[in-house]
């Protein structure tokens, strides 16, 4: 921004161009009285964003300064707006007095508001968390020239402080993993990965090795990091300390309740890369919309805290099965030891304790707040009691204390905190501490003195006016006040006479004298000064009282968690009580066997959902999956995915019975997504997708591929798609459901034994095509894409000419040799290229005319498939 040269202005403005040159690239929102107001180009921008009217104000060297301005009262509304913009903003308070003022009356940058820094309730969304966080790439030249990159992020309305590193490649899936509003970088140095965020620059030295590696010491007052088991990641610790510097600046303040700092190791996670994040719609639609997703089919927590739990989970599902069975195991207490809804119904009136101590710690906590926490001490013993039932009622565990046990042991709020918020605050306190009325009556003497004092004034005037009538002997003697004058007692012109020595003369008037006595005068210094000393008296105490809960801030933080966790449990019971969901068996080997499985979020919206099984495993890696359009072939894969990463957090899992193991990763390449601002085409970001897949995924790996190589010539697309499902079956040797509608790749099975047909079974009726949304074994014998577009209502006329040149083609087809690349690539798969033997072929065909799909049990059909393999490998 452009700024004018401080000479030469109003001393006002030469106050606002510091404050601003103190902003930065910050928009400054600058008071003045009622208003705040932003100048020259803050104002222009302000303006555009939020729909304010232009105007200036003055003028300097001739030219007028452009301003725009809000009411102080909707100043939150406005922020909210700019902060989702990405926009951040120092907001200028006047400081000093505007009476006693010389000049411009004091102002300082009191709050800086960014869009990962937020902690005020108005300005959060409730049920999901904003993190900031912090990027260090590193370029030493050993690392090679893509070095490794450190990652920080705070969450700073529940003091969560994490790190971790990876290799610039996994840059991008970290962030979305993270998902944080603003990313802190060097100045200069660009994101430079397929990230949005708001970008905060920093100088490069904040992100020096010994300077922040202080910075975090200093924070946690310790004198080495060794404790918090970080020192295999340096660049991350850079990061950390820039982080904790640029926030604790924002804040002005240290940041009390961030008191951990936890490092997230790749091998603890099922990693789900960005596509797949977006493609299994696990907490936003592909369409960016908030349902129907996975997340808003199982959110029915009763607190904002298990809402962002929950989602914090589905984002995370986990390698280890320990920590998955024991919430499994916490999920078959609940629903075995009687109804999850009473402990829903005891967590139902409990506020956002977490949020809460984190403004606590802030000292940003509102005085309904505190009295919101005062009262979920009185609950919390209620919560206790039911959870403690659930416990006793849920039989022999299989080893050590339940989850449920330990979570009861933990929401124990120190009674010490419910005692002084009683005490201390009012039962109805109001909003804003400056308003008073916010401290209990019976806290503190002085305040209770204070506000005695300004009720009682009416009574005091009524008994002195009777005593001075009677002392003087003045009937109609009055005791008074104005605004001007204050309090004083009025004799009418002919009594005056009789006024005591002690009466001094305050003001005359033309029928009376008005007078003021010692007395009177105590009482009204007393009086005048009472209200603003119980104000300032209620913001001492205030202030107090967030001293004294400081150090509960720690304890409050745990029994926050553990209410969260307790939410989520509730929930995931709840909801798999109510839709017939099953615990899954956790293996230990990589395999996935579901009996009946079904979409979670599919089948709530349809009357009828066909379940489905699914195996895959050590010697069935690849599912090709044939089928009709809208035959049901994307919602099986995403079925099967759902189902994994739903065990892999502990949840139940919609099927009959479930087995799944530790699961590395899950890849999805499915339906399309042009890039256009990236400059990419569907085919091409279809091709990128695939690559990372290629490169990435191991024989512990999801993969899921729908109709890939679609968006180029057949023969180009047939081609690859071969080529890539023979490299994932052979090389990476990943579970994979492959769905496609080139039929040739059906034969890939043939040559490779690890992989299986199975097709969605449709059947055709005289009123057109009928989706059965059965997966049944074998591949699809035909397409039915003319039957289907039918039913889209394409015209008939159009239809019956398809028909026509179908039929030409199916007949010109029969008489042409197959085509080459149906046998397999010869330099990708030497020892397939027997398969396209003439005779190994006809061997094939014979045996595979035989068999009658329908009709095998999947031990059969794999059986099978070993016969056709050995016939295969005689011909040969
Ligand atoms: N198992 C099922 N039971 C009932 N209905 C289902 C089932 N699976 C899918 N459907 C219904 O069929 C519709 C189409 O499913 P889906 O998109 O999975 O088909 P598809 O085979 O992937 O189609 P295309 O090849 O055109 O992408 C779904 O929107 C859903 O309404």
């Amino acid at each position: 921004m452009t700024l004018p040269d401080t000479a030469g202005h109003t001393p006002m403005m030469q106050q606002y161009l510091r404050l601003k040159a103190e902003a930065g690239s910050m928009l400054l929102l600058y008071r003045m009285g009622d208003f705040y107001e932003l100048f020259y180009d803050d104002a222009v921008k302000a303006s555009r964003m939020l729909n304010l009217t232009l105007t200036t104000r003055g003028a300097s060297n001739g030219v007028p300064i452009k301003m725009c301005g809000m009411p102080h009262h909707s100043v939150e509304q406005y922020l909210a707006r700019l902060v989702k913009l990405g926009e951040s903003v120092a907001i200028c308070e006047q400081i000093g007095d505007p009476a006693t003022s010389k000049g411009p009356v004091e102002r300082r940058i009191v709050r800086i508001v960014t869009p990962g820094t937020l902690t005020d309730d108005a300005l959060l969304p409730a049920k999901a968390d904003r993190a900031i966080a912090a990027v260090c790439i590193g370029t030493s030249k050993s690392k090679g020239a893509t070095g490794r990159c450190g990652v920080a992020w705070l969450n700073l309305a529940s003091g969560e402080f994490r790190l971790t590193e990876c290799v610039l490649g996994q840059l991008a899936s970290e962030l979305h993993r993270i998902a944080p509003a603003e990313v802190v970088l060097i100045e200069g140095q660009p994101l430079a990965v397929d990230y949005v965020a708001s970008i905060s620059p920093v100088p490069d030295w904040h992100f020096e090795s010994s300077g922040a590696r202080q910075q975090l010491l200093n924070h946690f007052k310790v004198d080495s990091l060794a404790g918090f088991d970080v020192d295999d990641m340096p660049e991350a610790v850079c990061a950390a300390g820039a982080l904790l510097r640029y926030v604790s600046h924002t804040q002005s303040q240290a940041l009390a309740h961030v008191q951990q700092l936890s490092a997230d190791r790749a091998s603890q996670y099922v990693l789900l890369d960005p596509v797949t994040r977006r493609n299994l719609e696990l907490t936003e639609t592909l369409r960016g919309e908030e349902s129907p997703t996975l997340f808003s089919a199982l959110d029915h927590n009763k607190t904002p805290m298990g809402s962002r739990l929950l989602r914090r989970w589905l984002h995370h599902p986990l390698r280890d099965n320990a920590t998955v069975a024991a919430r499994q195991e916490a999920i078959g207490m609940l629903l075995a030891g009687g109804d999850p809804r009473s402990l829903q119904t005891a967590l139902a009136p409990l506020p956002d304790v977490e949020r809460i101590a984190a403004r606590v710690a802030l000292r940003s906590v509102r005085p309904r707040e505190l009295a919101s926490l005062r009262d979920a001490v009185a609950l919390t013993p209620a919560l206790h009691a039911t959870l403690t039932d659930f416990v006793s009622s849920g039989g022999q565990l299989t080893d050590g204390v339940s989850k449920l046990a330990e979570l009861a042991a933990q929401i124990v709020i120190d009674p010490e905190i419910g005692t002084l918020l009683s005490r201390a605050i009012a039962p109805e306190p109001s909003v804003n501490v400056r308003d008073g009325g916010v401290i209990a009556t019976g806290f503190d003497a002085d305040l209770d003195e204070l506000r005695t004092l300004e009720s009682h004034t009416g009574d005091f005037l009524v008994q002195l006016e009777a005593r001075e009538r009677e002392r003087t002997g003045i009937a109609n003697l009055r005791v008074e006040f104005n605004r001007v004058h204050g309090f004083f007692i009025e004799v009418t012109r002919g009594q005056t006479d009789k006024v005591p020595d002690d009466y001094r003369r305050r003001q005359t008037l033309k029928n009376a004298e008005r007078y003021i006595t010692p007395e009177l005068k105590t009482w009204e210094d007393k009086i005048l000064s009472a209200q603003d000393r119980a104000l300032a008296r209620e913001k001492w105490l205030f202030e107090q009282l967030l001293d004294q809960m400081a150090p509960h801030v720690r304890s409050l933080t745990q029994v926050a968690a553990a209410l969260a966790e307790i939410d989520v449990l509730a929930s995931l019971a709840v909801h798999a009580r109510d839709h017939d969901w099953v615990p899954p068996q956790l293996l230990d080997t990589a395999d996935i066997v579901i009996e009946q499985g079904r979409h979670p979020v599919v089948e709530r919206v349809i009357e009828r959902f066909t379940p489905n099984d699914c195996r895959l495993g050590r010697t069935r890696r690849m599912l090709l999956i044939t089928g009709p359009n809208m035959g049901g072939k994307s919602t099986y894969m995403r079925q099967t995915a759902l189902i994994v990463l739903l065990a892999r957090i502990g949840s139940f899992v919609p099927a009959r019975s479930a087995s799944i193991g530790r699961i590395d990763r899950i890849f999805t390449r499915i339906g399309a997504a042009d890039d256009l601002a990236g400059g990419r085409s569907t085919f091409m970001m279809e091709m990128i997708e695939a690559a990372a897949i290629l490169s990435a995924s191991t024989a512990d790996s999801l993969v899921l591929m729908d109709e890939i190589g679609r968006g180029t010539s057949t023969y180009d697309g047939l081609s690859l798609a071969w080529a890539i499902a023979h490299q994932l079956v052979t090389h990476n040797r990943a579970l994979t459901l492959f769905a496609t509608h080139y039929f040739e790749l059906t034969r890939l099975p043939s040559v490779q034994p690890e992989a299986a047909n199975v097709h969605l079974a449709a059947a055709e009726s005289h009123k057109g095509i009928i989706f059965l949304h059965e997966v049944r074994d074998g591949p699809a014998s035909r397409s039915y894409g003319i039957q289907v577009a039918q039913r889209a209502g394409i015209p008939s006329a159009v239809v019956r000419m398809a028909r026509r040149e179908l039929e030409k083609l199916e007949t010109q087809g029969a008489q042409v040799p197959q085509l080459p690349l149906f046998s397999p690539p010869p330099d990708t798969a030497a020892n397939d290229e027997a398969a396209a033997d003439a005779a190994a072929a006809d061997a094939v065909k014979d045996a595979l005319t035989a068999i009658d799909p329908d009709v095998l049990s999947p031990r059969e059909a794999l059986d099978a498939l070993y016969r056709l393999k050995s016939l295969l490998q005689s011909a040969s």
